[in-house]
């Protein structure tokens, strides 16, 4: 996976046996190679390392992949409470990633002439099936089973997923906590507060400005997941409803663990010879399709656990990350391919006419925006449920100048 490429760190741990126990073989040194190292125990130790100094290490390059027009990942995956939500979310006093990558999108906004837009969704895929974190329903049955489907050109997307402009950070954290607080959660022994479910917070991110009086857009697309922890049945005390939940999180890491492996063999295989991927095993590995093996720079954050009697789960989360290390993604920047040769070959015919052409450009810009702020702010005096927005409304809609 791509990552800030400076010199590898090598984290040694001794090898005990696969399952962590302590055989013969008990101080075997095991080395695994990734670009950061965090260690965040104890706060009154040198070494500790900040919710600030992650983000400054890889939250810092995912906005600035998003102002070049690249996609962009970030997901964590570990043991049960290990502290992965920690690590994205965090809370009120201490923000993780997502909070922060938010606050510095708005903050990097230039005040030229160029008009951002931003758009958030949330949803988390719980048992298997998906729900939007961020409108409420009635009905229970429908909200937790959206549609994944897929788009021959855009990829796997959520069928009905409600998409929210937000104009600043504030409406960002509004619509944070909203999602947050109906995330399915339980106490286990593991974790008080244990995420059952994968979330993924989404943010479509789209600059247009004209360059040399003619239109240019581009969009970036921002996935921030946190995946469900892996557990151990008897060490998490699962039963019931909690093991059946249990169970569906291993599979769909288990999923994302055989494609990651796929992935990185294809890396080293010949084009035809490749093998395939079954990102439709599971619906994470499905709506993350682009982002662990296509146009996206992807950052993989594993988190581990420092106790001993955690040295089997901590083993096998360094390989699973060894393993995703090893995937080359080819991002390109999105930049918006229609409009700008469409406006160029009317150039050539009529130089006037490109003139009308790039107004009503800016125009609808302006008016949609003007249109999309007003139902923003009903939504937020409580008159409704944000703007909720159409797959189909066409690509060159945005938020006004004065942002
Ligand atoms: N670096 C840290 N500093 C302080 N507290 C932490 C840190 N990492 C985790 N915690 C705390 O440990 C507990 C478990 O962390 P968290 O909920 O983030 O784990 P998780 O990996 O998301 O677990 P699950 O998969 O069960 O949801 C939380 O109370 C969290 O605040």
């Amino acid at each position: 996976m791509e990552g800030k490429q400076q010199s590898p760190i090598l984290r040694q741990i001794p090898e005990r046996n696969a399952e962590g126990g302590h055989g013969k073989d008990a101080m075997r040194i095991k080395d695994f190679t990734y670009d950061f190292s965090f260690w965040s125990v104890d706060k009154n130790e040198p070494k500790y390392c900040s919710q600030k100094q992650v983000f400054q290490s890889l939250g810092s390059d995912v906005v600035t992949s998003a102002y070049d027009g690249y996609n962009a990942c970030v997901f964590a995956y570990g043991q049960t409470g290990s502290g992965k939500s920690y690590t994205m979310m965090g809370s009120q006093d201490d923000q993780g990633l997502i909070p922060r990558i938010c606050q510095e999108l708005f903050c990097r906004m230039r005040e030229d002439d160029t008009n951002y837009r931003i758009e958030v969704s949330y949803m988390e895929i719980y048992n298997e099936k998906v729900r939007d974190l961020l409108k409420q329903s009635s009905n229970s049955k429908t909200v937790h089973n959206l549609r994944v489907r897929e788009h021959p050109k855009d990829g796997p997307y959520v069928q009905d997923l409600s998409k929210h402009i937000v104009n600043n950070y504030e409406d960002v954290e509004e619509l944070m906590h909203r999602g947050n607080s109906v995330r399915v959660t339980a106490t286990t022994k593991m974790n008080d507060v244990s995420s059952r479910s994968h979330a993924i917070f989404t943010l479509v991110f789209t600059q247009a400005k004209f360059i040399d009086d003619l239109p240019c857009e581009t969009t970036s697309k921002l996935h921030l997941v946190d995946l469900a922890g892996s557990e151990n049945a008897d060490a998490s005390g699962a039963t019931g409803q909690r093991l059946k939940e249990g169970g569906n999180i291993n599979k769909s890491l288990v999923t994302l663990g055989t494609v990651i492996s796929l992935l990185a063999k294809n890396c080293s295989l010949k084009e035809g010879k490749q093998v395939f991927i079954p990102y439709r095993d599971s619906k994470i590995t499905w709506l993350l399709k682009d982002s662990i093996g296509g146009n996206a720079r992807t950052i993989m954050i594993a988190t581990i656990s420092p106790a001993d009697v955690n040295y089997g789960e901590t083993l096998r989360t360094l390989r699973y990350a060894n393993r995703a290390k090893n995937i080359i993604n080819r991002p390109t920047v999105n930049e918006d391919n229609i409009v700008t040769p469409k406006v160029q070959e009317k150039l050539h015919e009529n130089e006037a006419r490109v003139k009308v052409l790039t107004e009503e450009w800016a125009g609808k810009w302006n008016e949609t925006g003007t249109i999309l702020k007003n139902d923003m702010f009903a939504a937020i005096n409580g008159k409704g449920l944000g703007v909720v927005l159409d797959f189909q409304l066409p690509h060159l809609i945005g938020i006004g100048d004065d942002i």
